[in-house]
């Protein structure tokens, strides 16, 4: 367990392994790292399975130092004020070059042809023989040509389609949802397609790039496997439970799929047939898990320090430049009047607001505003708690 210990510490809990250049960060300003906490004010996490926890009333936060926020009941923090930050792009490139390199080396059966080599130990000079002959059961295929769909076109999905055009494959997006700033970044070459359906009857090749959410769960079913191209090759470095478990056996029975390669195995998936199962390794590069952990510690320190919120996923994003003045951070239902009511309270103690904002997303709402004047310490405790008695509050912070 590592301890930073300066005067009296906001504690910060790890439920992984946080790179040390990601905790480093809390070492300037007072932070103490203690994973045995009870109650922490954040928690810096990886994959851990947050379901079951229950949360004490110091949390503020929980930063996910990657991608997929499945593992954390985000509905839950929401309900309770605390902000889920994740870390958008910070580990695209260390799944993009998994992908391709798990898209080549199975293409030519890389990895059933070394598990063979393997087992001729002990063979001694028949070996380069054996090897002679019995090479001819991994011919492979190769990708030049090739289809390769993309499903989700996200950070990782968008750097899997334009390098997989460098490699002279034809390359088949599908998201409904894409963001302008990836829709700027993908080559003019990455034909759309407009369904599922067309994306799935064209590839050879399929590699899937979506959050597990109830939309995209089991969307590799019976039906999906119906449509595709006999032998079609599947790359999941998303999420398992994007898979049909049982349908997907069975198309790797009858040939109906070819390859899957999995980043997610389970006692299931090691028995399935034509399965080259990854023990979770997609995003595990130094330079990957040093992007998360700095990206993620960065975020948590602005927030509990200023309130500023950058890329949370259950929040919306707010800033506000922070002078050192007094500012109430307000987390709050979205509904009429809240904003007036606030301000209301910060009038009543003969204060000047120098700026504030207020930003929205689905039902709640999050304002932060900044005192002009010298604030008394009598004064902040009575605020506070009269920001918090007004219905429709959430959490209130003077920071
Ligand atoms: N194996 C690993 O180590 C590893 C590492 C990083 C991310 N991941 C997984 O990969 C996922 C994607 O990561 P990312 O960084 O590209 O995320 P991202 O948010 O940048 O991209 C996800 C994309 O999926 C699209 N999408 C959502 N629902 C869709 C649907 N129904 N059909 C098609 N597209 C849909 C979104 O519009 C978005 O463009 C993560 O959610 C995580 O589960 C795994
Ligand atoms: O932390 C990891 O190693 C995996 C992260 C990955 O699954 C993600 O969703 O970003």
């Amino acid at each position: 367990m590592t301890t930073i210990t300066l005067e009296k510490g906001k504690t910060i809990k790890t439920l992984n392994n946080i790179a040390e250049s990601g905790l480093k960060v809390f070492s300037k300003g007072n932070y103490v790292i203690d994973n045995d906490s009870e109650n922490p004010e954040a928690i810096v996490v990886r994959s851990f399975n947050m379901h079951s926890l229950t949360f004490g009333d110091e949390l503020k936060a929980i930063a996910r130092a990657g991608a997929g926020v499945n593992n954390i009941p985000v509905e839950l923090c929401t309900e309770q004020g605390i902000v889920v930050f994740n870390t958008p792009g910070a580990n695209a490139n260390a799944v993009k070059e998994m992908v391709l390199t798990s898209l080549m080396a199975s293409s030519r059966n890389l990895f059933a042809g070394v598990e063979w080599t393997k087992s001729l130990e002990g063979e001694g000079k028949q070996i380069p023989k054996l090897v002679e002959a019995g090479k001819k059961q991994f011919l492979g295929k190769e990708i030049k040509g090739k289809t390769l769909g993309v499903i989700g076109l996200g950070a990782i999905g968008a750097l899997v389609a334009n390098d997989a055009l460098d490699l002279d494959m034809d390359v088949i997006g599908f998201d409904p949802f894409i963001s302008v700033d990836t829709a700027w970044n993908l080559s003019r070459n990455v034909k759309r397609a407009m369904t599922l359906e067309q994306l799935f009857a064209e590839s050879d090749y399929l590699t899937v790039h979506v959050p597990l959410t109830p939309d995209t769960k089991e969307m590799f079913n019976q039906k999906a496997f119906n449509v595709m191209k006999p032998g079609v090759h599947i790359l999941n470095f998303s999420r398992g439970e994007l898979v049909n478990e049982k349908d997907m056996e069975i198309a790797l029975e009858n040939g109906t799929v070819g390859q899957y390669i999995t980043d997610f195995p389970n006692e299931n998936v090691l028995k399935m047939k034509n399965t080259v199962p990854v023990p979770h390794l997609g995003a595990s590069t130094k330079e990957s898990e040093e992007n998360c952990a700095i990206m993620a510690t960065r975020q948590v320190k602005e927030f509990l320090e200023t309130g500023n919120i950058r890329n949370s996923v259950n929040f919306p994003n707010a800033s506000l430049p922070y002078t050192g003045k007094l500012r109430v951070a307000a987390f709050h239902e979205n509904v009429p009047n809240m904003v007036g009511q606030i301000t209301l309270a910060v009038s009543s103690y003969n204060l000047n607001i120098a700026d504030m904002v207020n930003r929205s997303r689905g039902g709640y709402a999050y304002t932060m505003i900044d005192i002009d004047n010298k604030v008394s310490g009598e004064v902040i405790p009575g605020l506070e708690n009269k920001i918090k008695q007004i219905d429709g509050i959430i959490t209130t912070r003077l920071i």
